[in-house]
């Protein structure tokens, strides 16, 4: 969290006070960095400089325009999983020829425009969305570039909700049938197989899982080329952990250093498709104090960020750190749980944390720029969050704090 530094014990967002974006976009507001967003991706692309490689950031990780085009003025490719996503990168100025399409059920309609505005591949995850993917293209008179979404059975040793390439989960096609269904795919008209996917999982914080992903990848890749199919690029999907608390991931430098090493001599064009580890970092959700509840047995600071807002507490358990915008000089450091306005008791962005704050305080939910206002939502019909931008000094709002109005347009009540 380099870019959100403590000055004489007022938090900043660059050199910008964080209560002073607070005071002029009110909260909960989610506030990026765009000089982290860029060195986190320039860490992926100059560890890669040299090598015919693609880095596509996962938009799912945050998608708000602002964001993503910051990346694409930097050359980014991108990793989507809906159409949805594909219109957000044309109009944050992608480039669509660098975007690669994973997802477990792609439709008819999503294929035939990424198809009529021509990205690089589609991740395939099952033998009947090849068909489906190879009709849509005849009918189109265009050929599809494909890889493989392969799931190589490898414990990522993540959260059961963010481990994706396991035997148990619904992703890809299991290894030991790749062979045959490469096999499918290379006998379709409209079909051009050019890669082998994986993605095994989200905060990773070892490298130990991926290269053995890759070494299986790596062996079916040889058993292709024996088949006649040649493999040419390898896309090794994103899941590199940020530290939450304690977690000591590799960098992108050290993680992509060893690939390379185990490639050896092969010539193949790398793609990694990073979110949580471009975006994490760079970002931080603000929120209120609104009250104190204390009793004998907790005190609850009532906060105005809840988990509409912010879900990874309440869905994965998941602890981010929550620091004050603001540190007190004078009061007690105590115990709170910190829990928002939503009616549910798992509706809680932190638990015993200890704290001396008062109400009318700021809070800062750290490392909360990935999978943060992407996963918000409108329960208790809640507005969501404003995002501002931090860039050069300036601040920019690159999402207007949503309204009533904007929440209740395109709802009806039956007619009569
Ligand atoms: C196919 C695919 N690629 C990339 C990502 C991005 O992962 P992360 O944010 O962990 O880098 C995900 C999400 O886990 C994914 O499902
Ligand atoms: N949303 C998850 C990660 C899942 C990544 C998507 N496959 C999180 O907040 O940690």
């Amino acid at each position: 969290m380099d870019n959100f530094q403590y000055l004489n014990g007022r938090l900043c967002a660059e050199e910008v006070l964080v209560s002073q974006i607070a005071e002029q976009y009110g909260t909960p507001t989610y506030i990026y960095s765009r000089d982290a967003l860029e060195r986190a991706y320039l860490d992926y692309a100059q560890a890669l400089e040299g090598r015919d490689a693609l880095v596509c950031y996962a938009v799912k990780a945050n998608s708000n325009i602002g964001v993503l085009n910051v990346l694409a003025r930097l050359g980014a490719g991108f990793d989507i999983v809906s159409i949805g996503e594909l219109e957000r990168v044309i109009k944050a100025g992608g480039d669509p020829a660098k975007v690669v399409f994973s997802g477990v059920a792609k439709r008819e309609d999503e294929i035939k425009r990424a198809l009529e505005l021509g990205i690089h591949c589609f991740n395939i995850e099952s033998e009947a969305e090849l068909d489906r993917l190879n009709q849509v293209a005849a009918e189109l008179d265009k050929v599809a570039a494909i890889s493989l979404r392969v799931n190589p059975d490898v414990d990522a040793g993540t959260h059961p909700y963010i481990s994706t390439g396991l035997k148990d989960n619904k992703f890809g096609v299991a290894i030991e049938d790749a062979a045959r269904v490469y096999a499918h795919a290379h006998s379709l008209s409209h079909l051009d197989v050019q890669g082998v996917d994986c993605h095994i999982g989200s905060q990773l914080t070892e490298v130990e899982p991926f290269l053995d992903a890759l070494d299986r990848l790596l062996l079916l890749i040889d058993t292709l080329a024996g088949q006649g199919i040649t493999i040419k690029h390898l896309d090794l999907g994103g899941g590199l952990g940020v530290c939450y608390t304690d977690e000591v991931p590799p960098t992108p430098q050290e993680y992509i250093a060893a690939v390379i090493d185990r490639l050896g001599d092969r010539s193949l064009k790398l793609i990694f498709e990073p979110g949580r580890s471009i975006a994490a970092n760079a970002g931080i959700m603000i929120t209120k104090v609104e009250f104190l509840k204390c009793n004998e047995h907790k005190n609850f600071a009532i906060i105005d960020g809840a988990m509409n807002d912010l879900i990874r507490p309440a869905l994965y358990s998941a602890y981010m750190e929550i620091v004050p915008v603001e540190v007190r000089e004078e009061g007690e450091v105590r115990r709170f749980d910190l829990v928002g306005p939503v009616c549910e008791s798992g509706d809680f962005l932190g638990k015993d944390r200890e704290l001396n704050i008062e109400p009318g305080d700021l809070l800062a939910v750290c490392s909360a720029g990935a999978y943060g206002f992407g996963m918000s939502s409108n329960y208790n019909t809640r507005n969501r969050a404003a995002e501002v931008m931090v860039d050069d000094n300036q601040v920019h709002l690159i999402r207007k704090r949503e309204t009533i109005v904007d929440q209740l347009r395109g709802e009806a009540v039956l007619p009569g």
